[in-house]
């Protein structure tokens, strides 16, 4: 039996990250995927099976952990890692159990082996990690010991000795490592199982980060990490934002755009009742002849809103206007313009005319009662509020409009109506962002221009987490030496900075910025202007959308390049082009000439986004490609 086939894993997520202000350690983005995803392939390879230990957001753990379980503690109230060890041994379905924490990314690749050596070479219930260390402070002193207790190898048998210890009180995983026989084994290389405890240390890695184990997509350059796949990036925003759940109820008519909150159940049938779809004479479709012609009796009209209710003998018809109900007894309809002939009280019709059933619209077609007319999550168009009007409902339960802040960095922005001064731009970020933000839908907090001053900048932050659900910022996130946003935003919240394989919108910052009890979803958009178009488009709406819980999903259109276009692979590049029809009737698409990210106006000319994917390379006059036509999208 291999050693592997008798360990089963167990990730530690489970503590309250208490000195990251308590955000979700495991679940911080980090070289293109979380902390815990990290640990999981370093992980995997080594164990039977793993399990993680989880106290909080356990459907993105889920996620993370597939078919395997996430457990959170028996044991109530944040106990600490013992409190995991023993959710874990619980679990634990093979021979030994290995933990390794979430937020340690780079432990050895043998950890289990190397433990597993000098548990049975000393006959021990436990093997755990160890390392010298040199004191920073005092670098002539001599290394000292230290010991990685959250890096353990454990008999799945020690679980009664936990339980016994635990049901003392104690918490202190050092507490009880005394009560077993421990194995302790030297690692040379102590980096290996640094922690990242605060959100300066996860920057401080993914600034200097190797490659990553999980990340796909180039190689790194310069030490940097390589730049994250689109796809990548929208699932890892995808899995942390969860949707707002507050709802008002509206007047239909103020519900236009609105996301609906609850399904809308079909009190009556729609139609209420059988109707004929067309002005001409009900009968009964037995009546109608096999041959020849038959003469019927014309015995009333039935109007819409007046109905005829005398039932009909043979050979006898109704005039009846559309949308009349149809008589008892009747279930055809003759469209008058199909009679043969038609005096006084007398229609003629011939055999083969119309069918037996024809031209009626039936009780319950359009909707059934109880059934559901429109499933909640729907954003409300114009059809949905005639929809919900023909079931007689007035008032629609809706999720309240999302608020979203934003601002523009720069201490080059000039605002409209002031003087431009040498070197200076007119802020046109805050002007495209209100439109794609209220086009979305969303109560938009417009809060300027703020200066490229950290305090400034810190003040404006706090003050939009304070009032909104999310908040976009335009520059600042890149490499400059006056990209100051990025180090405000990383020091009052989780936030990521990413390098994105994209083009255009390569830098892009996400993440949680706390103040006090209040916090938002930031999307720190870069400062180019058709970046920052494209990084919303991409990202930013996304995001939104989910948090108003309505589907985001676009729809791509087949388009047939008029001309080459260049295309590197490796990056996804979002060129701007004009969509037409061709002489063959076809859809055609050309680019709007230039592609450079500060030319607004290739935005403003076109009419659809080139999708030229991932791995995509150039593209040849006449190839197809695909489009997102900008109507719908903005
Ligand atoms: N060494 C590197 N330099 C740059 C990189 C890189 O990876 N390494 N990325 C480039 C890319 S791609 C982009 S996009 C920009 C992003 O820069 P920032 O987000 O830091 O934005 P700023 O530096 O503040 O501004 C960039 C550019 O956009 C103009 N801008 C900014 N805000 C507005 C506004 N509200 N209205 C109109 N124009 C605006 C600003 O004046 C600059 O010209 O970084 C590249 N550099
Ligand atoms: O993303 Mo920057 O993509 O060139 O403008
Ligand atoms: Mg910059």
């Amino acid at each position: 039996m291999s050693l592997k086939s008798k360990v089963t894993g167990l990730i530690l997520a489970g503590g309250r990250g208490t000195r990251m202000g308590r955000v979700d350690k495991g679940l911080q983005p980090f070289r293109g995927a979380t902390l815990a995803a990290h640990v999981l392939a370093r992980l995997s390879p080594q164990v039977a099976t793993v399990a993680i230990n989880a106290n909080r957001n356990l459907p993105q753990y889920q996620a993370l952990a597939g078919e395997s379980p996430v457990l959170p503690d028996y044991l109530d109230g944040f106990a600490g890692p013992l409190a995991g060890l023993q959710i874990g041994l619980q679990f634990c379905p093979t021979e030994l159990l290995l933990t390794a924490p979430c937020d340690s990314p780079f432990f050895p690749t043998d950890l289990t082996e190397r433990l597993h050596d000098a548990m049975l070479a000393q006959d021990a219930d436990m093997a755990m990690a160890v390392t010298m260390e040199h004191d920073p402070e005092q670098p002539e002193a001599a290394p000292y010991r230290q010991s990685h207790p959250v890096f353990a190898l454990l008999k799945a048998s020690v679980l009664p000795q936990l339980d016994a210890y635990l049901d003392t009180g104690a918490r202190r995983m050092e507490g009880f490592f005394n009560t077993l026989k421990v194995a302790e084994v030297l690692f040379e290389d102590s980096a290996a199982f640094s922690n990242i405890n605060t959100l300066e240390e996860l920057h401080h890695h993914e600034r200097r980060a190797p490659a990553a184990p999980v990340a796909s997509g180039p190689g790194p350059r310069d030490g940097d990490p390589p730049p994250m796949p689109v796809a990548d990036a929208q699932r890892l925003i995808c899995e942390r934002i969860a949707p707002v759940d507050a709802i008002e109820t509206l007047p239909l008519l103020a519900a236009l755009d609105r996301v609906l909150a609850a399904d809308i159940i079909s009190p009556i049938n729609v139609p209420a009742y059988d109707n004929s779809a067309m002005d001409g004479y009900a009968l009964r479709g037995a009546d109608l002849p096999t041959d020849g012609a038959i003469k019927f009796n014309v015995i009333g009209i039935a109007y819409a809103g007046h109905p005829f209710t005398q039932a009909l003998q043979a050979n006898e018809c109704v005039r009846i206007m559309t949308g009349a109900p149809i008589p008892p007894g009747c279930d055809t309809v003759l469209p008058q313009e199909l009679a043969d002939a038609i005096e006084g009280d007398n229609v003629t019709i011939a055999a083969n005319t119309i069918r037996a059933g024809a031209n009626l619209r039936r009780a319950g077609e359009d909707l059934k009662a109880g059934g559901i007319a429109i499933a909640t999550g729907k954003l409300l168009r114009p059809a949905d509020l005639g929809l919900v009007a023909s079931l007689g409902i007035g008032q629609v339960s809706v999720k309240r409009k999302l608020k979203v802040a934003f601002f523009s960095t720069g201490d080059e922005l000039r605002s409209l109506g002031d003087k431009l001064d040498e070197g200076c731009v007119y802020d046109s970020n805050r002007y495209t962002l209100f439109g794609m933000l209220t086009r979305l839908g969303c109560e938009v907090i417009d809060m300027g221009v703020v200066k490229d001053d950290s305090q400034a900048l810190e003040a404006a932050l706090r003050e939009a987490a304070s009032k909104a659900d999310a908040i976009i910022t335009s520059g600042g996130v890149s490499e400059g030496a006056a990209d100051y946003t990025r180090d405000i935003m990383a020091s009052i919240g989780d936030v990521a900075f990413w390098k994105l394989a994209m083009r255009p919108g390569r830098p892009l910052a996400f993440g949680r910025v706390q103040s006090g009890e209040d916090s938002a979803w930031l999307f720190g958009l870069p400062g180019n202007p058709v970046a920052v178009m494209v990084s919303f488009y991409m990202f930013a709406r996304p995001a939104l959308l989910r948090m108003m819980g309505a589907e985001s999903k676009l729809q791509t259109v087949q388009a047939r390049a008029v001309e080459a276009i260049r295309k590197r692979p490796g990056r996804t590049e979002y060129q701007r082009g004009i969509l037409s029809t061709g002489s063959d009737g076809a859809p055609q698409v050309r680019l709007t000439g230039a592609q450079g990210s500060g030319i607004l106006s290739s935005m403003s000319e076109a009419n659809c986004i080139v999708v030229l994917h991932h791995d995509q390379a150039n593209v040849a006059a006449g190839q197809t490609v695909d489009v997102l036509l900008f109507d719908g999208l903005i």
